[in-house]
């Protein structure tokens, strides 16, 4: 079987105890024994957070931590290496290195067999993880969950805490929850194989979780990862509870550049599922492609998670996110037009998402379709007419070209897209076996962000007012703890408010015109800022002038700062 080239020097011993399981969760001793470093909290605590908090779980984190912290380190270095590159000017392409991986007919991945709950995922809704929007969820009628640590998520202490014991309580059957209305949410059932299949997200690789600190074998401390965080306390506390259960854990997995960055994962599994006595295979991981690099990659990242993993997910959201940001500063040609012109059918993303489709039936896995970010208002009859016009048009498309299920963002949206796709599958799980051998996707494909402006969409005004209003508005919900909000009437998270500033930035900073001729500069965006604060509702207390703050920096700073989150992060949250 074909291998693919490792830089990293570290030897794969494997450990030497499982971790023991009792019937009241799992053991302190056992993780401790493990771990050789420590992961203390930082932070008050709140009155179920020891819970969470587990000796046993945060022995649990130090030994990942132990295992994963330089790799991730050095996978992080790897990406600003390859965001110079591409800088400088190199264009992604497909690796001659790995070409053996890709020309070898012969594997496949892991994919639904042996993964209750995963088989038919026709409808996903997706959202944060607080004991509301959780009950929703799981009373959708959707057939899975992406409960979600990241887009749509802030990542204050609180929700992070708050979240993880949502999702087990809810995994148990018991969440309950009382909103300050008084309306009472209770689940539907505590039979986990009567709800949509849960499939947690955690935190990118970029980001810290300041709350806990990580003190290493040698005595240095450093905040712990956000990833290893989210995914350890999720899977120490729920594995085996979700196995018994006629579940498993399952994951998406964010913003991955690259395969390497899957081969870490798939470490990942391998120590953790050992640690907590899992047999191999048992956790499952889609993996979104949402970035460039990863698009190039495909076939590498499923050939390097292939015993644990269920499918690509298009993450249309960030994938345009990166394609900003990889070409931000290649000039005018590169620039796209205005963020609501950008299409699912401008021929540079339907290369990528034919690509992924034909990609993953080609080696067995499940082709997840994205979002489509208009929400319906329930007050408003024709906000929600056009919601669902635009949802049925996207999901139809998907289901067409051979997506095995989909995104939604809001539960009135579940029943259009069931639609959509119940119309091509019928009683069939899934359509993995249908190939397509048609597509012929190349380098020059993917590339071509210029088509989007070719067929005529343009730089406006309006475009330009909307980035900044879109930006600081969700900024300021983000740093309320809320991180996904409806604004005029689409979703909103961290993977759009991404592309509305990394677009201001590459305007400016690539001397772009709107159509009525007159250039971007800061300036004039500066006085489109001041307008837009002028035209908000204040209230006390409302955080506008520090969202203003972080889009300065983020949208109209000289440098670019890789995400937007990591310094918000950093100077508002991580305290
Ligand atoms: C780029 C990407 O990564 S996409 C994936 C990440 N983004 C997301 O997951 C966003 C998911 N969607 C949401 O968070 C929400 O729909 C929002 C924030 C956009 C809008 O939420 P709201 O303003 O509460 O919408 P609205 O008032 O219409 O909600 C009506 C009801 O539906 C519930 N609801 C709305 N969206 C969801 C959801 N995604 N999951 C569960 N319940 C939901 C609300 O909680 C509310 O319930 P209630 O009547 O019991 O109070
Ligand atoms: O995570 C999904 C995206 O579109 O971004
Ligand atoms: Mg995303």
């Amino acid at each position: 079987m074909t291998t693919l080239a490792d830089p990293r020097t570290r030897p794969t011993d494997t450990l030497a105890t499982p971790l023991a399981d009792t019937a009241s969760g799992p053991s302190a001793w056992g993780a401790a024994s493990l771990a050789e470093g420590t992961v203390t909290v930082a932070a008050d605590l709140g009155p179920r957070d020891a819970e969470v908090l587990t000796p046993g779980a945060l022995a649990f984190l130090a030994m990942l931590h132990d295992r994963f912290a330089d790799d991730r380190t050095l996978l992080l270095l790897e990406r600003q290496r390859r965001m110079r590159r591409i800088a400088d000017g190199e264009d992604p392409d497909f690796s001659p290195a790995t070409r053996p991986v890709r020309d070898d007919p012969s594997w496949r991945v892991a994919g639904s067999a042996g993964a209750p709950g995963l088989a038919d995922r026709r409808v996903e809704i997706t959202g944060p993880t607080d004991p509301k929007m959780t009950i929703n969820a799981l009373s959708s009628g959707a057939r899975c969950w992406l409960a979600d640590a990241e887009d749509a998520q802030s990542p204050t202490w609180r929700n992070v805490v708050e979240g993880q014991l949502a999702l087990r309580d809810a995994i148990r059957g018991t969440l309950e929850h009382t909103a300050p209305n008084g309306k009472h949410y209770t689940l539907p059932s505590s039979d986990l194989t009567e709800l949509p299949t849960i499939v947690f997200r955690p935190r990118g690789w970029h980001l810290f979780e300041s709350h806990l600190a990580y003190t290493g074998p040698d005595g240095s401390t450093q905040p712990a990862s956000g990833t290893l965080v989210d995914f350890g306390l999720y899977l120490f506390h729920n594995a085996t509870e979700l196995v018994a259960r006629g579940r498993g854990p399952y994951f998406y997995l964010p913003k991955l550049e690259g395969y390497r960055e899957a081969r870490l994962w798939n470490e990942v599994f391998e120590v953790a599922q050992e640690a907590l006595g899992l047999p191999r295979g048992t956790i499952r991981a889609t993996v979104l492609v949402e970035t460039l690099p990863a698009a190039f990659e495909m076939e590498e990242i499923l050939y390097e998670l292939r015993e644990h993993c269920a499918g690509l997910n298009a993450g249309r959201w960030d994938y345009l996110f990166s394609v900003i940001k990889c070409f931000r500063t290649r000039g005018d040609s590169y620039v796209l037009p205005d963020r609501g012109q950008v299409t699912m059918t401008a021929p540079f993303m339907r290369a990528y998402t034919e690509l992924l489709v034909a990609t993953c039936h080609r080696r067995g896995a499940h082709a997840m379709g994205g979002m489509s970010a208009f929400i319906p208002d329930r007050r408003d009859p024709a906000v929600t007419e056009r919601a669902v016009e635009q949802v049925w048009a996207d999901k139809t498309r998907e289901a067409h070209d051979g997506f095995d299920g989909t995104w939604v963002a809001h539960p009135d949206l579940v029943e259009v897209a069931l639609g959509a796709f119940d119309e091509v599958l019928g009683d069939r799980d899934n359509q993995v076996d249908r190939q397509r051998d048609d597509v012929r996707v190349d380098q020059a494909d993917l590339l071509d962000v210029a088509s989007a402006r070719r067929a005529g969409a343009t730089v406006t005004e309006a475009g330009l007012r909307a980035n900044v209003s879109v930006g600081v508005r969700y900024i300021e919900s983000w740093l309320r703890g809320a991180g996904a909000a409806a604004i005029d009437h689409l979703m909103e998270d961290a993977a759009t408010a991404e592309i509305s500033r990394s677009q201001v930035w590459q305007w400016v900073t690539s001397g772009t015109r709107t159509e009525d001729g007159e250039p971007i500069t800061r300036g004039r965006c500066e006085a489109v800022l001041r307008s837009v604060l002028i035209g908000l509702p204040r209230s006390a207390g409302d955080r506008f002038d520090d969202a203003a703050a972080i889009f300065r920096e983020v949208a109209l700073g000289t440098d670019f700062p890789p995400f937007l989150t990591t310094g918000a992060y950093a100077r508002y949250l991580a305290g």
